[in-house]
């Protein structure tokens, strides 16, 4: 019978199928998750290492290369060997530093010859006595950033560019830690508070969010196994992607567009606060997506959510002009507002990518906007960071249809710990202003 593998050898091959056949960190972790026979106290170390070395992998990259003679020489899963254990030497106080050699070695022996064993042994303790080098020494501000924060020194400039070194930083650092999960209540059928006492009665250690009224943090357990889920008590979302329902603020007798909505986080959103009542068509180009969203509000009991498999810049063909009240463009982006959740995107996104996505996401703006009444408002949305894909998708629709102006009342709409945050009619939230993710809301209106 084959040997069992253990927490490290599972975690090796997580990393070396992100790394040689891009697989998504996330979903390799949930499948090994669910095919090994893993305790909890293991799930929680297989996570950490996935994530933690992948999130710090060009400064484990500026740890490990001046100890390999013969970079080119090496197999991709021995380099994975290493990193993931200078990981554990650098980054984790509870994992001891002979223990996480030792285990690499006995990975080493076993999948390679005795040389590839010999060679992890050598590095791993010649790191153990002479250290790692310091990225404090490199001397430019930004490649320091970047090499010490793991992003690529592309990202690392245009958020510079953007938003000032000292944000970027902070950025940076914020992004390497691990996400909490949060939850919105669904209050058609509850409160907060009471749902505050189910979670913690199923042991959960769970707090009010203070940037949402509806938000729940969980400290401690996966609230996705919650009976408090399973009933349609909550539903799983970030606190930055809350606001977007808010910024809508549908009425409940509105016809609302939501042109995105896959998998109708914020359609279900804005079905609670319709209290179930008026009309919201979901699109996704998507049929499995699409079902996604159905069953969320089965889930929910909402019965005001309709949805249509359809690429939204046809929705021309389907709807007369100015059908709908309030419209929601929540746009297909780069997601580097949640490099958290997703640390692998940070090395395979491209500047030439943000500039494709911005062709489409105006693109579909443009071809949405027709059907909003006068006097209705569009909110664009995306949870990613950098003007090319927010303001400057506003900004190039505004000058191209005149009949749109800067929706100003945003503000009003959103809670108090945002509105600082608002610039007009705006707002770019940064992960490291309420370790949530980062985000972009926008409002439009058409003219009266
Ligand atoms: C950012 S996600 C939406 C998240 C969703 N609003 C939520 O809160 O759960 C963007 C979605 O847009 C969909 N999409 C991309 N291009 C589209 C298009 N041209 N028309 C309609 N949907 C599209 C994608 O399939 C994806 O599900």
């Amino acid at each position: 019978m084959p040997q069992k593998k253990n927490v490290r050898e599972i975690a090796l091959d997580i990393l070396t199928a992100v790394q040689k056949n891009k697989a998504y960190s996330n979903l390799s972790l949930n499948h090994a998750i669910k095919e090994s026979e893993l305790s909890a106290k293991d799930i929680g170390l297989l996570t950490e290492l996935v994530y933690g070395t992948i999130q710090r992998d060009m400064t484990l990259d500026y740890y490990v290369s001046p100890f390999i003679k013969n970079p080119k020489k090496i197999q991709p899963w021995v380099l994975s060997l290493l990193k993931m254990t200078v990981f554990q030497m650098q980054f984790l106080d509870r994992v001891p530093e002979r223990a996480a050699v030792h285990e690499a070695v006995e990975i080493a022996k076993k999948r390679g010859h005795r040389g590839v064993a010999s060679l992890v042994n050598g590095v791993l303790r010649t790191i153990g006595r002479e250290g790692v080098p310091q990225t404090s020494e490199i001397k430019d501000p930004l490649e320091r950033i970047s090499i010490s924060t793991s992003h690529p020194l592309w990202l690392v400039k245009l958020w510079a560019s953007q938003f000032g070194i000292e944000k970027t930083e902070q950025m940076c650092m914020e992004n390497l830690n691990a996400p909490v999960q949060t939850s919105r209540v669904n209050l058609l059928k509850t409160s907060r508070e009471e749902v505050l006492e189910l979670l913690s009665d199923e042991g959960y250690m769970v707090e009010p969010s203070t940037l949402n009224e509806d938000g729940i943090r969980c400290l401690r357990g996966n609230i996705a196994l919650s009976n408090a889920y399973k009933n349609g008590l909550i539903s799983i979302q970030d606190e930055s992607s809350m606001l977007v329902a808010h910024a809508v603020s549908p009425s409940d007798e509105d016809m609302v567009l939501d042109s995105c909505a896959a998998p109708g986080g914020k359609t279900t959103h804005m079905g609670e606060r319709m209290a179930n009542h008026g009309r919201i068509i979901a699109l996704d180009l998507h049929a499995h997506k699409t079902k996604l969203i159905e069953e969320q509000a089965m889930r929910l009991g909402l019965s005001n959510i309709e949805t249509r498999q359809m690429d939204a810049r046809k929705i021309r063909e389907c709807f007369e002009p100015q059908t709908f009240d309030k419209i929601l463009v929540d746009a297909p982006c780069s997601g580097l507002g949640v490099l958290k959740r997703k640390p692998d995107a940070k090395y395979t996104k491209t500047e030439a990518d943000l500039h494709s996505l911005s062709v489409i996401q105006l693109n579909i703006l443009e071809k949405v906007s027709s059907l909003v009444k006068t006097g209705g408002t569009i909110t664009y949305s995306t949870c990613t960071v950098g003007k090319e894909e927010n303001e400057a998708i506003i900004d190039a629709f505004l000058e191209q249809n005149k009949d749109f102006e800067r929706d100003l009342s945003l503000v009003d709409r959103l809670p108090e710990a945002v509105k600082p945050y608002v610039n007009g009619n705006s707002v770019q939230i940064l992960p490291q202003y309420f370790g949530s993710d980062g985000f972009f809301i926008a409002s439009i209106r058409r003219k009266a």
